[in-house]
């Protein structure tokens, strides 16, 4: 009995010190660095800071579905992030090519004028509005300034205005469209009257949609016309906001709208800027990955910060220093290997419950911070800082060098000759593999058209980026910095042939017969562009890092719906499938890649194809329950040895996972209840669909996850209990059925039988109802609402079980059994 005892103690013991062996937290001492940040040296007598650029890209596609509010926060979170100004450059893509969207940006932009000051002032957090004031916890808690009350009182007031001005902007767009179209139209039936035309010819005036300056909206218009449709528009770019001065501008008493004082305070904003890219048919446009990739280029032109932050549009900044802490990692010693910095996607609006897994706990705190270990973690589509060179394809300093346990030790390094005495040479070492042994030297400008396209400008400012990103000189062990200073420089204002440039640059066939989307910028092909970007860069030798703040650095919505939940996970399945049959599948990883890396992009474009054996796994109890046989002919000593030690491994695996990652035990099973129902119904789907692509060539959309302003809904999860019906329900449900028939054929066959073996029942009845356990989230959902789903809906399900379980027994009756006489 003490012998047990002493062992558990030392199994709990040895738990303990798991999180200890292998440390979450890096060891990077970041102090040192941030104090760098701070440092008045860094920083020259004009106050213009030596930080480095970043662009921020944020993609929207539907204003139906991803509301113009949401985004606007989105923005306005970016615009107050605390980084210097001058540095920083936002941007705004519309695949929607919506005026909506437009118009919106526009308040959002004049908003911001008010917001940003007051954040910045009173040191709010976080830096959305919504989220700011519906926060319910006490709002004058650390706040000492005396006109803090009032102020947030006034900007709480002109919040509320704006956010009436964005909802009420369909509306008036329409009306003053309407307005307009009648217009047109009487003066084009006057002209055809003065023309003498007969009336009985219909006249045809397009529905346009017109802007507030009396012109027509290039884009998309609400009833859609040639040239005027989704995916068939013009480029539109539009800066809302300049790009600010280069030294602080310190505001007035009360500024113009006489809201608030900011004598104190920095008030510019960073440049902002709208972009539509050109659409037309018969041409792929490549979704999100398309998208960013004509933001790449578009900011290259227009602010080419050596950094590029990248943003979903229902993911906002939440702390606002958290690029500071990004940056960190890029500017410390070793950073210029690395390519990103993946913060954790991190939700809110979530039923408490969790029901879906939403959280997705155990992917963002177990599989990622692991990988973070290995070569760094996968870019997981947004809150993720980049650097442009390696988003541009080019390999990493130093890239053949890596070596460590299960990495590749140095085999061969092939330094190309100094070009003219640049100092690009270090990005420039060419690797030893296969494909990628294409030429990687920035300024071998005679191959950058068929890589980057025909833009001069595009390539020009290239190594002025790779430049921009290197580590402060004077760091120890970096050859061929930038000396300190040297990014203390004005940027160049912004003219209108750099603009017209800039929509060149994003027009449809831009990108034909060159490597935007297949070794350079956001790769296509696949619905998880994602996985794929990200895979490309470890693939290069690029290190990545996992950088998980104390307090969240961005926060997203999820849908909470189990309809939707199923497609978006059908979609990042699917995508996988989508991976798992390209050149981009792990098995055909570099040299570079160490092995575990590897394994763990293989698994990431397999696991879609583990559900065939779930779905196994699933019916099987079932069977042995129908069929009175358990799963083997007898139970040797030998099985049941084989069965614990996985049992054992299992429950190990699930310890460490959670005590190392220190979620808890609520947060993990959710994950593995979702596990096992998107793994018997979106994830064969996805392989059936990867099938299809793969054979017949059927292309895969990108269905929008939906998003939810839940500011009308008087229940705030109503979302949660919407049942709409889906074909990826039929089988959880049927292996539900399947499972809770069998149980009640065990049950019944027992009961009848002459010598019931209630252990074997027992015994049988497990597997099914474990599985039934795994699937309880699921039936939850399909209920809706309780007391929403009629009873009579349970009591006939239960009566068919019954039935069926009945017919059963008739049919087959167990062996050596004559009491069939009912
Ligand atoms: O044609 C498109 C389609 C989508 N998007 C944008 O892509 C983002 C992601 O779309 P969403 O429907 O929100 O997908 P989620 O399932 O929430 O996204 C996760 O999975 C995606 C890959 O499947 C990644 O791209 C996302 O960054 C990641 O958050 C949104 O900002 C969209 O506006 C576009 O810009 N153009
Ligand atoms: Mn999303």
């Amino acid at each position: 009995m003490s012998i047990t005892c002493e062992l558990w103690f030392a199994f709990s013991w040895l738990l303990d010190q798991l999180p200890k062996l292998c440390p979450v937290n890096r060891a990077t001492d970041l102090t040192v660095l941030k104090e760098r940040f701070e440092s008045p040296s860094l920083r020259n007598p004009k106050g213009r800071s030596d930080l480095p650029g970043i662009d921020v890209f944020v993609s929207t596609a539907d204003p139906e579905k991803e509301p113009p509010l949401v985004t606007a926060n989105t923005m306005l979170s970016i615009l107050a992030v605390n980084y210097p100004v001058e540095k920083l450059a936002c941007y705004l893509s519309d695949d929607g090519g919506s005026l909506l969207t437009f118009e919106a940006l526009a308040e959002t932009a004049s908003f911001a004028k008010v917001w940003v000051p007051f954040c910045r002032k009173h040191e709010i957090e976080p830096r959305n509005p919504e989220a700011y004031f519906s926060q319910t916890r006490d709002f004058l808690k650390n706040k000492v300034r005396h006109d803090f009350v009032r102020e947030r009182r006034r900007v709480k007031r002109e919040y509320d205005e704006f956010k009436v001005r964005i909802n009420s902007l369909p509306d008036s767009i329409r009306r003053r469209s309407d307005a307009y179209n009648a217009h047109e139209e009487l003066r084009a039936k006057k002209k055809q009257e003065e023309m003498g035309a007969s009336l009985s010819e219909p006249l045809k005036v397009p529905k346009a949609t017109w802007m507030s300056d009396g012109s027509h909206w290039p884009g998309t218009w609400s009833s859609a016309e040639n040239e005027h449709s989704r995916g068939d528009h013009a480029g539109i770019i539009q800066a809302m906001l300049a790009p600010p001065n280069s030294e602080p501008v310190m505001g007035t008493e009360a500024n113009e709208n006489g809201l608030i004082n900011t004598t104190t305070v920095d008030i510019r904003l960073p440049m902002l800027v709208y972009v539509s890219r050109e659409k037309r048919p018969g041409y792929d446009h490549n979704k999100k990955a398309g998208a960013m990739n004509a933001l790449v280029r578009t900011s290259a032109i227009m602010s080419n910060g050596p950094f590029i932050l990248n943003l979903d549009c229902d993911h906002y900044v939440y702390n606002s220093q958290a690029l500071r802490e990004g940056m960190c990692f890029m500017q410390d010693s070793g950073g210029d290997r690395v390519c990103f910095v993946q913060f954790p996607q991190r939700f809110e609006g979530i039923d408490p419950n969790d029901r879906y897994a939403n959280h997705n706990l155990v992917f963002f705190d177990v599989t990622m911070r692991a990988m973070d270990g290995l070569q760094g973690p996968m870019y997981v589509g947004t809150g993720c800082i980049f650097r442009r060179t390696a988003l541009y394809g080019f390999n990493p300093p130093r890239a053949t060098e890596h070596r460590g346990w299960l990495g590749r030790r140095k085999i061969k390094l092939f330094l190309r000759k100094p070009t003219m005495g640049k100092k690009t040479d270090r990005v420039v070492e060419a690797g030893n593999n296969d494909e990628e042994e294409e030429d990687n030297d920035i300024e071998s400008s005679s191959l950058l058209p068929k890589k980057f396209g025909n833009s001069a400008i595009l390539a020009a400012s290239i190594p002025v980026a790779e430049y921009q990103g290197r580590l402060l000189q004077d760091l120890s062990g970096v050859h061929q910095g930038r000396p300190a200073g040297s990014l203390a420089v004005p940027r160049e204002p912004l003219d209108a042939s750099t603009v017209a440039e800039a929509i060149s640059v994003i027009s449809c066939f831009y990108e034909e017969k060159t490597e935007w989307g297949r070794r350079v910028g956001w790769i296509y092909g696949s619905v998880t562009e994602d996985v794929v970007t990200g895979y490309r860069m470890h693939n290069r030798g690029w290190r990545s890092v996992y950088c998980v703040t104390k307090k969240d650095a961005f926060r997203g919505t999820a849908p909470i719906n189990l309809t939707d939940r199923l497609h978006q996970v059908l979609r990042w399945a699917t995508g996988s499938v989508e991976i798992f049959f390209s050149r981009n599948n792990a098995l055909f990883a570099s040299r570079r890649m160490k092995l575990l890396q590897r394994v763990a992009y293989f698994n990431a474009g397999m696991y879609p194809f583990t559900s065939i054996f779930l779905l196994v796994y699933c019916i099987l109890p079932a069977v042995s329950l129908f069929s009175g046989q358990f799963i083997v002919q007898s139970l040797n000593v030998a099985f049941l040895i084989f069965l614990l030690v996985i049992t054992i491994t299992l429950c190990l695996l699930a310890l460490l996972e959670i005590k190392w990652s220190g979620i808890t035990l609520h947060e993990w099973w959710r994950n593995e209840q979702f596990w096992v129902i998107g793994g018997t119904s979106a994830h064969p789907a996805a392989v059936l669909q990867g099938l299809l692509k793969v054979i017949a060539g059927v292309d895969i959309s990108f269905t929008l996850t939906s998003k939810t302003a839940n500011d009308e809904n008087d229940d705030e999860f109503a979302e949660l209990y919407m049942v709409k019906w889906s074909f990826l329900m039929v089988p959880p449900i049927t292996i539900m059925m399947v499972n809770m028939i069998a149980m009640a054929v065990g049950f019944v066959r027992t009961v009848y039988s002459e010598f019931p073996r209630w252990s074997k029942l027992l015994g049988g009845s497990f597997f099914s109802f474990w599985v039934l356990c795994h699937l309880y989230p699921f039936a939850k959902g399909l209920m809706g609402r309780r007391g929403k789903m009629p009873t009579i809906v349970f009591v006939w399900s239960g009566l068919i079980s019954i039935v069926l379980s009945l017919m059963w027994v008739y049919i087959s009756p167990p062996a050596g059994s004559e009491y069939m006489n009912f």
